[in-house]
């Protein structure tokens, strides 16, 4: 099998270290690998990178009558490179399938993972998927967060046994026809998921328009993307600086005192409403900050906000927005 070229695996090294944090000559990497293309190009690109330093696993959702052979496609494929494998099947209950089939797919993978001795793992996201994601969220009207797109890094917890985990995504900047092209000079034939296909998901209708658009250029999208995932750190921090000067609770209500760059209230109204256990999407907690710059009043997720004036001390009125749970409806 031809492993890829030189300056692929030089390219990939270079990525890679600089998302591997704290990382040390020994560690081993894991890799997700379900069998299609992408993630077969990752795993050949980790193995020609780390030799003898690279476990996989795949997870086998069994919602496809084809998913226990293309496990065992990927597992023969892992003996012949001498790479440590495991499957793992896991249950996926009705409701919203992709998202719940994700949360278990990646508790799953971090299980197995730690059985084979590593908490850090790459997964195969690359340029086309990251720009599938910022294209969704800003035709959603997302905020910082959300067109920061699919991280580069980021990390996570495994509660049993409990473990941090460490989620990096090398081929961010990475066409998906580089990808393809890996696999198919190493003569391997992926794994095609048919879902990849189908027009009802709004992915795949943005999949074919990018197709079609050959303007649009998904590297520099997630280029863009990446610069987000920094802002997002300092925005956050500047978010938790607002909080602490500005934010205060006063029995059920919470008092803000605005006057700040609109990005920066539409962040922390957003915080608000999560205390009171709310969690609408960014483009409604836009639309309540300016209801609440305008009008002085706003209602989102259950919670009512009002402009007054709050006491802040004996000697202080500040002119605030109050936010309160709204009151029960009458029948
Ligand atoms: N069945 C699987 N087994 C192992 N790894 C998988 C599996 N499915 C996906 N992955 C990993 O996750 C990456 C992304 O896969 P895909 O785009 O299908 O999932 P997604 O649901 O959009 O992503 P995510 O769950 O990470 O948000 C793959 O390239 C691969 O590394």
């Amino acid at each position: 099998m031809d492993l890829p070229a030189g300056h692929k695996v030089e390219r990939f090294r270079t990525e890679l270290e600089k998302l591997w944090i704290e990382h040390d000559e020994g560690r081993t990497l894991g890799v997700a690998v379900s069998g299609g293309p992408d993630s077969l190009a990752l795993l050949l690109l980790a193995h020609a990178a780390l030799p003898g330093r690279v476990v996989a696993v795949t997870i086998d959702h069994g919602l496809r009558a084809e998913s226990a052979r293309e496990a065992r496609f990927v597992h023969e494929l892992c003996a012949d490179l001498a790479i440590p494998h495991l499957t793992r099947r896991v249950e996926v209950a009705d409701g919203n399938l992709q998202d719940r089939a994700r949360a278990v797919r990646y508790r799953a993978l971090y299980e197995a993972f730690l059985q084979l001795g590593t908490n850090t793992l790459a997964t195969a996201h690359h340029a086309d998927d990251q720009a599938e994601t910022v294209l969704m969220r800003l035709n959603r009207g997302s905020g910082v967060a959300g067109l920061a797109g699919i991280r580069a890094h980021r990390v996570d917890f495994n509660p049993e046994p409990l473990a941090e985990m460490l989620v990096v995504r090398p081929l961010l900047e990475w066409r998906k026809a580089e990808l393809e092209e890996i696999v198919a000079d190493a003569g391997i034939e992926p794994v095609r998921d048919s879902s990849n296909h189908d027009e009802q998901f709004d992915r795949v209708r943005l999949r074919n328009v990018l197709r079609d658009a050959d303007w649009l250029d998904p590297v520099a999208i997630a280029r863009s993307a990446r610069i987000l995932q920094d802002a997002e750190r300092i925005v956050a921090s500047e978010v938790r600086k607002t909080y602490e000067e500005c934010v205060f609770r006063e029995g059920e209500a919470i008092w803000f005192h605005p006057g700040h760059p609109f990005l920066l209230e539409l962040e922390t109204v957003e915080r608000i409403l999560q205390e009171f256990g709310a969690k609408p999407r960014g483009s409604a907690v836009a639309t309540m900050v300016e209801a609440l710059r305008k009008d002085g009043a706003a209602c989102l997720g259950g919670v009512m906000a009002k402009r007054g004036w709050h006491q802040k001390d004996s000697l202080t009125q500040v002119d605030a927005w109050k936010f309160e749970r709204e009151p029960p409806r009458k029948s």
